[in-house]
């Protein structure tokens, strides 16, 4: 397959299936280098099996891949000694402690002396904040405190890649906020790929994500895109019941619909009505519409007006929707 520079991880067409079933199906990713990527889905979606594929700890059963311009299925090894991976439930040897893993697992790929290797395990152990626990055998280590000790693994021989299946999915509150700031610690030094389900995750770090369901890629690109995909909804809230502004605007030809619906009291506490207004010509109403109402000889109040702002997990409920209703 062709191999474009700018993105960190590529494939064609790559599908697993077991038995009968295809759990990756006809796969295309696409992910930018330098990017934070959340890779979402809801459970069975595909995301570990699209990762185990990716690393080549288990072999396509058609279509193929590439990984900083690496086939993922002939040149896996020399994938793994640029990339750092966090598995969904990372096992350590429990008498090890924090230090001595990462020693560990840098005796495996890092290039440097000794005393290279002591300072990025260091480095590494404030980045993930185990100061304090490093030299404390593994086996008493909380979820959080594993989960920490994992991404340090991962990232200890300073890759170009670090990729993580669900490291915050299992952590509460607390745990997942600090496992979001260390990824956002590695922007501009790795690109990261990390599995989830919690939207809201994906949404506060990731710049780019990509949207899975059954095996299927339902959506990727960049999260700003995404949440500007449908620019045609816009609110307007006027003082009283909106009829006045719904009878002005009803026969504009670029709007399509509008809908009245109960708006919050304004500041004096007078009803509002909020109008949403669906409109076929998005430039033209962002010029004109505001304009007309306010010109219009009548005594319409507006308190509120603007386009509507999607979060991300109405982008994600929709394209789900949407590939349910279209067979995936
Ligand atoms: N070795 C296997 N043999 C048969 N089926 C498998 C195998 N591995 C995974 N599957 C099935 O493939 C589907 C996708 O599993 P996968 O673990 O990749 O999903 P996931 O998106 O990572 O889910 P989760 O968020 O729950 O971890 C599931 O239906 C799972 O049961």
């Amino acid at each position: 397959m062709a191999i474009q520079s700018d993105l960190i991880i590529s494939t064609k067409d790559l599908t697993k299936t077991y038995g009968r079933k295809p759990v990756v199906d006809k796969l295309n990713l696409a992910v930018p280098r330098g990017s934070i990527c959340g890779f979402l889905g809801p459970n069975g979606a595909g995301k570990s099996t699209t990762i185990k594929l990716l690393l080549g700890l288990i072999k396509p059963s058609s279509g193929n891949g590439a990984i900083l311009g690496k086939n993922i299925v002939n040149d896996s090894v020399a994938i793994r000694e640029r990339v750092g991976f966090l598995a969904q439930d990372p096992r350590f040897y429990g008498y090890l402690s924090a230090r001595e893993t990462l020693r560990f697992v840098a005796s495996f790929f890092f290039k440097g002396s000794p005393i290279a290797i002591e300072n990025r395990i260091d480095e590494m152990i404030q980045l993930v904040g185990l100061d304090g626990k490093a030299d404390r055998p593994v086996r008493g280590f909380s979820g959080g405190e594993r989960q920490r000790l994992g991404i340090a693994q991962a990232a200890i021989n300073n890759p170009e890649l670090i990729i993580l299946d669900e490291p915050a999915s299992a952590l509460d509150p607390l745990g997942r906020r600090d496992m979001l700031q260390i990824l956002e610690s590695f922007r501009g030094r790795s690109t990261v790929f990390y599995s989830t389900h919690i939207l809201d995750d994906v949404q506060r770090v990731s710049d780019t994500v990509v949207i899975m369901k059954r095996g299927r890629l339902i959506a990727q690109g960049s999260i700003q895109e995404l949440l500007a995909g449908d620019r045609s909804q816009f609110y307007l809230t006027v003082r009283g019941d909106g009829l006045t502004t719904r009878e002005l605007l009803k026969s504009i030809p670029w709007i399509k619909t509008i809908v009245l619906e109960e708006g919050l009291p304004d500041v004096d506490n007078n009803p509002t009505t909020k109008l949403q207004i669906n409109v076929t010509n998005p430039n033209v109403a962002e010029n004109e519409l505001l304009r007309i109402v306010m010109m219009a000889d009548n005594e319409v109040v507006v308190t509120e007006y603007g386009r509507v702002s999607y979060e991300l997990e109405d982008v994600f409920v929709d394209l789900v929707e949407e590939a349910t209703k279209n067979g995936s």
